[in-house]
Formats: structure tokens, sequence, C-alpha cells
């Protein structure tokens, strides 16, 4: 089988308070993404958001709808963000090819029906990581080369949290629907991304981290700012955060995540931000 997908429901922060470990991360943590030859797809309700990867090697692989969206075809009434974190890949759409280095992103609008992901070498592949959300109007499809995007400075070695953050589907790069995305890089000897932590009850987001080194670890943590819970991650995991949630890690070495949020607004900047020292 080439699809795998899971369907991943909402949980109310009050429901949350009483998870141990194994139903937090059954609930919020994807461990299998970016596995060789398949396209891996989990259907979020929290805003019908959809976090996946596709790994072609010797043969291309075919983006098909699966049945949650019971569409003749995956884009029908969807927009997609396709990152990819690997050696040079090339995305068909249609008729159209857009080779995608590592570290490019594309933007395909709804309405667009034949999608397939193909790596240059079998040995090397793409690694496409795939953020999909409903979408009501097609927009043109728009490749995002590294210098398309808007590049942000965060935070401060004094604090472990200096990082560089990437604007990459946001709506000052790309006409969107709802979908936005980016990559967040930390420095050598910051450990902290996203701190001070925030909420943003009318956007969902969904971290994929990556770049982290064998053998290390990031501790994410989630919950209400004054009822927070941590979930260990590896490499090429993501984390799904409901809208009522901080969304912020700490790695034992350095990392890159992915970013990918939908939902009412598109408004980045919308955020309600959280006293460091009042979290708990
Ligand atoms: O390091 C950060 O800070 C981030 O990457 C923040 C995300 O972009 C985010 O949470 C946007 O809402
Ligand atoms: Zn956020």
């Amino acid at each position: 089988m080439k699809t795998y997908y899971e369907t991943r429901y909402a949980s109310s922060p009050q429901g949350v308070k009483s998870y141990d470990t194994q139903q937090l991360r059954d609930e919020f943590l994807i461990e299998n993404l970016m596995q060789q030859d398949q396209i891996v797809l989990v259907y979020s309700h929290y805003d019908r958001f959809i976090s996946g990867s596709a790994v072609p090697t010797v043969n291309p692989l075919k983006l098909e709808a699966i049945d949650p969206l019971k569409a003749d075809y995956f884009l029908e009434r969807r927009e997609l963000g396709i990152i990819n974190i690997g050696a040079e890949g090339i995305v068909k759409v249609g008729d159209l090819e857009y080779v995608l280095q590592h570290r490019e992103a594309l933007y395909v609008g709804q309405g667009n029906k034949e999608i397939t992901f193909s790596s240059k070498l079998a040995t090397n592949p793409a690694l496409f990581y795939i953020n999909s959300t409903p979408a009501h109007k097609t927009y043109p499809n728009k490749k995002i080369g590294i210098n398309d995007v808007e590049v942000i400075e965060l935070g401060a070695p004094e604090t472990a949290n200096a990082r560089t953050l990437r604007k990459y589907i946001v709506n000052s790069v790309v006409d969107v629907c709802q979908l936005q995305m980016g990559m967040t890089t930390l420095k050598s000897g910051s450990s902290w991304n996203t701190m001070p932590a925030h909420v943003h009850d009318r956007r969902m987001e969904v971290y994929f981290y990556f770049e982290i080194l064998e053998d290390q670890a990031v501790c994410h943590f989630m919950g209400q700012p004054q009822e927070t819970r941590h979930i260990w991650v590896a490499n090429n995991q993501a984390v799904i955060s409901p809208p009522w949630s901080i969304h912020s890690g700490s790695g034992t070495s350095n990392y890159s995540f992915i970013w990918g949020m939908a939902g009412e607004n598109l408004d980045y900047g919308d955020m309600d931000h959280c006293k460091i020292n009042e979290l708990k």
C-alpha cells in the first residue's frame, strides 16, 4: 500500500488534564513520517488540517484522495503546501513539473487533480513534508525558493532561544485560503523554540521537528499556559497543537522544525503571549 492515513480527533483542555503519557502521545504525536516509498497522512479534526510526508525512491508517488475526504481527488476542496527537507525532488502538478531543492517549497491551489512526487536520485531521495487545509477558492501554484521567504531573527543566546524563522507560505509571499507554513532553525547553543510561548485560539498548529541529531531529542511543551504537559519528540516526528495550547520546545542539541497552521485568520502575528514566569 502506497498511502497510509490515520485520523486524530479533537480533545478538550479538561480531558487532556487527565491523560497519561501514552494517551498524550497517541492523541498529539505523529511518529511515522518520512517512510520510504509511502505517502503518510494524518487527518486532524482541528481545522481539518492534514500533516504528512512523501518519500519517493525508484517510482513516483501519487497523492490520492483518502476516504475521510469523500472527494474524487485530494485537492477537490483543499490547498496544499510542500517543503522538501531532503535531496532534489520533483512535484508534478498536472503537466507542470516543479523541481524542489533542499528547503524549497511549493504551494498548490485547490482544484489541481494530478499530483505526483518523485526523487532525482532513488539512493538520495527527496523528503517532502506536506500540509493541507480546506480551501474555498483556487489560487495559483507557486514555488517558494530560499530567497523568496521572509526571514526573522528571534531570541538571544543569553536566553537560549536564538533562532532564525523563515516564513514560506504566508499571505505576504503567496496567496492562500488559510494555510500558513514556515521553518525555524535554532542557532548553535540555543535550545528553546517559541519561548516566550504563545497561544492563538483562532488557529491550530503542527510542529514537525527535523535535523535532530541521532541520540538527541526535543522536549515539546503543550497544554494551557497554566496546565502544561510535555512530549519527548525524536527526529522527523510532529506534534499537533490544539488552538488552546502552547507549542514550544527545548532540544538537547540543535534542531529545526516546520510549523504549519490554519484556522480563523491569516494574521501570523495574532498571538497571545504567555509570561514565562507564569507558566505552570
Ligand atoms: O520559534 C518560533 O517562535 C516559531 O517558530 C513560532 C511559530 O512560527 C508559531 O508558533 C507561529 O504561531
Ligand atoms: Zn503558534
